[in-house]
């Protein structure tokens, strides 16, 4: 097995490739945008798997892993962690998944991130949901997020927003090259903002079904 998950990578031999090719959307948007609350709601809608690319580095710092010390520094600074270590945690959680269908919450949040897992996996995603929102409304929802995250403080917040303007939106404004941005105003309300959400993943299922 190599060092990435077995079934997700286009490497080494056909045997080691899912039937089929699983299906993913990216979903990208600044910090507090709402990312994780749509998740949570397109999950018990639409039989996705949630995986927060943040949620799993996390995890990986306080599991005592030899990059632990690393993790915790670059999210504390509001850095992108190397996608080697990103793009291994991703993989292993979708075979663990059993699933076909999955939402990256999070990820690709930079250029480095996009080609990494594309040369992996070889996987385009289906589309990506982009949550469009106003920094100050985004600083807003950050400072009274209350999860006890060491990175939901002002200082760290003012890098991690100059790093999305720097690193992520590009990777957002490739994709819309591309026609896979389905935009949404998550300034609104949650409610309201699924609204919107619904609609694309129902003409997905659509699509799939015709
Ligand atoms: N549409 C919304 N309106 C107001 N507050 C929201 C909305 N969506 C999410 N929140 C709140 O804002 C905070 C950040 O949301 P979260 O889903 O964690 O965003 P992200 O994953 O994009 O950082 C949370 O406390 C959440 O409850
Ligand atoms: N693809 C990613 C995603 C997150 N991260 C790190 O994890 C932090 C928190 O990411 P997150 O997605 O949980 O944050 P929110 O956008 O949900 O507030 C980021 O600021 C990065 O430091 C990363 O390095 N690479
Ligand atoms: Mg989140």
């Amino acid at each position: 097995m190599s060092s990435y998950g077995r079934c997700y990578t286009k490497e080494v031999n056909g045997s080691s490739l899912p039937d089929k090719k699983p299906t993913v959307v990216f979903v990208l948007g600044g910090p507090g945008s709402g990312k994780g609350t749509q998740c949570a709601n397109i999950v018990q809608h639409f039989g996705y798997t949630h995986l927060s690319a943040g949620d799993l580095l996390r995890a990986e710092q306080n599991s005592g892993s030899e990059n632990g010390e690393m993790i915790k520094n670059m999210i504390k600074d509001g850095q992108i962690v190397p996608s080697e270590v990103t793009v291994k945690l991703l993989l292993w959680a979708m075979e663990e998944s059993g699933n076909d269908k999955f939402l990256i919450d999070g990820f690709p949040r930079n250029e480095e991130n996009r080609a990494a897992f594309e040369s992996v996996t070889g996987i385009e995603p289906e589309f990506v949901l982009f949550f469009d929102c106003p920094e100050e409304e985004m600083e807003k929802r950050v400072l009274n997020r209350n999860q006890g995250r060491a990175d939901d403080n002002i200082e760290s917040i003012r890098k991690r927003f100059k790093v999305y303007t720097q690193s992520s939106l590009p990777v957002i404004e490739y994709y819309d090259s591309k026609g896979k941005v389905r935009k949404i105003d998550a300034s609104k309300p949650v409610e309201e903002v699924f609204e919107a959400v619904k609609e694309f993943f129902t003409s997905l299922d659509d699509k799939v079904a015709a």
